[in-house]
């Protein structure tokens, strides 16, 4: 049961990320069971299609890849049935040793932020993961317990600062009394969470690959960026060196469909990883 018993303490989540970074490359691999791709796999819309596409894509991916991403939703879509694979993909990818980057993009008041936290955070947990996407749109103190409580386990949390979707700049762009932009402020805040935190912090921020450069300034983040639009969403590997720098240190570039589509062959799709994989080296 979530929250008994005793707490194992893993190494920090940003220091496990860097070696992992550094062992298998930044790219992270999602794994968003969209209808169109278990069509594109020739599988059922169904809970035996889904297990059958998840549990094969992270097969091979999580060999591959420092960070696996599966998007919680579209688990979620086939009720109690659908999680537990969730589940079953989060323990696959954890023991071909990758990370596990939970997309559920939670954000409530505190209490019950408390019980997010619990479900997917707390080593005691099914759903544990080795991060989860957050949002701070009902304050960044909210989050603050979830990240301790992430931090006390060596687990991190990645927080949406500038998303990639066109519609985001209205508020993300949007001006503070301060003269900063919400999605500046939240880079900010973050910063301040990972202070002296090396090689790199615990907490990451969101900012999509889509982005234009020049609109945030990422040099106090000490964190690491998730940086999903690269591949489907029309962000190539000159966008990422635009927006990042030619380093891209610390940037976790993301690709769900665009890598996905290679299956069902694992073949190919191990060859596909592998080929975005150097193409961001
Ligand atoms: O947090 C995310 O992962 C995320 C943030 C964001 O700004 N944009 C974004 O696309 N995502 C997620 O990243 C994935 C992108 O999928 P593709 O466009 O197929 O590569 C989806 O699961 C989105 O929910």
């Amino acid at each position: 049961m979530a929250g008994t018993g005793k707490t194992f303490v893993a190494a920090p989540f940003g220091r496990r990320l860097a070696e992992k970074i550094s062992e298998r490359g930044a790219l992270c691999a999602g794994i968003d069971p969209h209808p169109g791709l278990l069509d594109a796999w020739g599988l059922p819309r169904n809970v035996s299609g889904l297990e059958k596409f998840a549990l094969s894509a992270t097969e091979v991916l999580a060999e591959e890849t420092a960070v696996i991403k599966p998007q919680s939703a579209f688990f979620e879509v086939f009720g109690a049935p659908g999680i537990a694979v969730l589940e079953r993909v989060i323990s696959h990818a954890r023991e071909a040793g990758a990370l596990v980057l939970l997309d559920v993009k939670r954000g409530d008041i505190g209490s019950t932020m408390d019980a997010y936290a619990t479900a997917y955070l707390d080593g005691h947990s099914p759903l544990a993961a080795d991060a989860v996407t957050v949002s701070p749109y009902l304050g960044f103190g909210t989050l603050v317990p979830s990240i301790e409580l992430a931090r006390a386990q060596g687990r991190g949390v990645f927080v949406l600062a500038r998303t990639s979707n066109p519609e985001a700049a209205q508020q993300q762009n949007a001006l503070l009394p301060n003269g900063k932009t919400v999605a500046q402020s939240i880079v900010d805040e973050v910063g301040t969470m990972n202070a002296g935190a090396e090689p790199l912090g615990d907490v990451g921020v969101v900012v999509g690959a889509t982005v234009t450069p020049g609109e945030l300034d990422l040099s106090g983040l000490g964190g690491p960026v998730l940086a999903p639009g690269f591949g489907a969403q029309g962000a190539g590997v000159r966008d990422l060196r635009a927006l990042f720098g030619d380093g891209l240190a610390g940037v976790l570039p993301a690709s769900s469909r665009d890598l996905l589509r290679r299956g069902p062959d694992l073949a190919a799709l191990r060859a596909g990883v592998r080929e975005i994989q150097s193409s961001i080296m």
